[in-house]
C-alpha cells in the first residue's frame, strides 16, 4: 500500500511573505511538494493566471462548490472567499506525494480539525511596520485594503498559538532554511515512520 504523503500548511498574515518563501522553497533541489491552488472569488490581479496563481471562481460558483462538499476548507477573508478544493489534495497525498497549502489562519484550523496529521506552520513578520511596508511595497492593494489586512493580521497573528511551529520571516533564505529543518524533523517522527517498521518486521 502506498504511504499517505504529508500535509504541510502554510499561514501567516497578508503580505509576509508565504507565496515570496513557498516559490524559493519549491527552488530548493530537494524539495518536492505539490502545491494545492487555492480558490477564490477576488479579481485576479495584474500578471495573476487562472489555474496557476488561483481558480478564479464567482461568488456563486464558489457557494455551489461549498453546498457540494467540494471544499477542503474555505474562508471569507476582507470580502472575498478563498478555499482548498477537496479532491486535489486528497487525490495527490493518496498517491504518496506531498501537499503544500499556503491559506489564512481560520481555514488552516479547519484543516487542523479534518486533518490531524499535518503540520502547521506560521510565518511571522519581525514587526507591523514591516508587515505594512511589505503590502504597500508589493503594489498590489490600494490603501483601503491594506489596511484591513492588517486590521486583521492582528487577530491572525494571536492565532499562532495554535500552529506547531513560528517562523519568522525576516529573510527570504533564513525562512526558508527553517522550513527545510521542520520538514527534515517532521520526516522522522514515530508516527510517519513506523509503519515501514511494522512491514519490516511482518508477523514476527
Ligand atoms: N523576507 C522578506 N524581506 C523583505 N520583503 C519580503 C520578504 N519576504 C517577502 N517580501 C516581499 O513582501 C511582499 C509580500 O510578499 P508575498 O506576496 O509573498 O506575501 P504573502 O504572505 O504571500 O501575501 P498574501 O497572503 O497576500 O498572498 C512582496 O513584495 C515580497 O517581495
Ligand atoms: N482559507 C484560505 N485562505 C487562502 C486560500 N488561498 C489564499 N488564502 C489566503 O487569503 C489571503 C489573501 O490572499 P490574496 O491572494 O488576496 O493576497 C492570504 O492570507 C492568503 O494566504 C485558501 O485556499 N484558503
Amino acid at each position: 500500500m502506498t504511504k499517505r504523503g504529508m500535509l504541510i500548511v502554510l499561514s501567516g498574515p497578508s503580505g509576509v511573505g508565504k507565496g515570496t518563501v513557498r516559490k524559493a522553497l519549491f527552488d530548493e533541489p530537494d524539495i518536492d511538494f505539490e502545491y494545492s491552488t487555492s480558490m477564490t472569488t477576488r479579481k485576479p490581479r495584474d500578471g495573476e493566471k487562472d489555474g496557476v496563481d488561483y481558480f478564479f471562481v464567482s461568488k456563486e460558483q464558489f457557494e455551489d462548490n461549498i453546498q457540494n462538499g467540494e471544499m477542503l476548507e474555505y474562508a471569507k477573508y476582507v470580502d472575498n472567499y478563498y478555499g482548498t478544493p477537496l479532491k486535489y489534495v486528497n487525490e495527490t497525498l493518496e498517491s504518496g506525494k506531498d501537499v503544500f497549502l499556503e491559506i489564512e489562519v481560520n481555514g488552516a484550523m479547519q484543516v487542523r480539525a479534518n486533518c490531524p496529521d499535518a503540520v502547521f506552520v506560521f510565518l511571522t513578520p519581525p514587526d507591523l511596520m514591516e508587515l505594512k511596508h511589505r503590502l504597500i511595497g508589493r503594489g498590489t492593494d490600494d490603501m483601503d485594503v491594506i489596511n484591513k489586512r492588517i486590521e486583521t493580521a492582528v487577530s491572525e497573528i494571536r492565532m499562532m498559538r495554535n500552529y506547531d511551529y513560528a517562523v519568522l520571516n525576516d529573510e527570504v533564505a533564513k525562512a526558508v532554511e527553517r522550513i527545510k529543518l521542520i520538514i527534515r524533523s517532521e520526516r522522522l517522527k514515530v508516527t510517519r515512520v513506523m509503519p515501514d517498521y511494522e512491514s519490516m518486521l511482518g508477523d514476527n
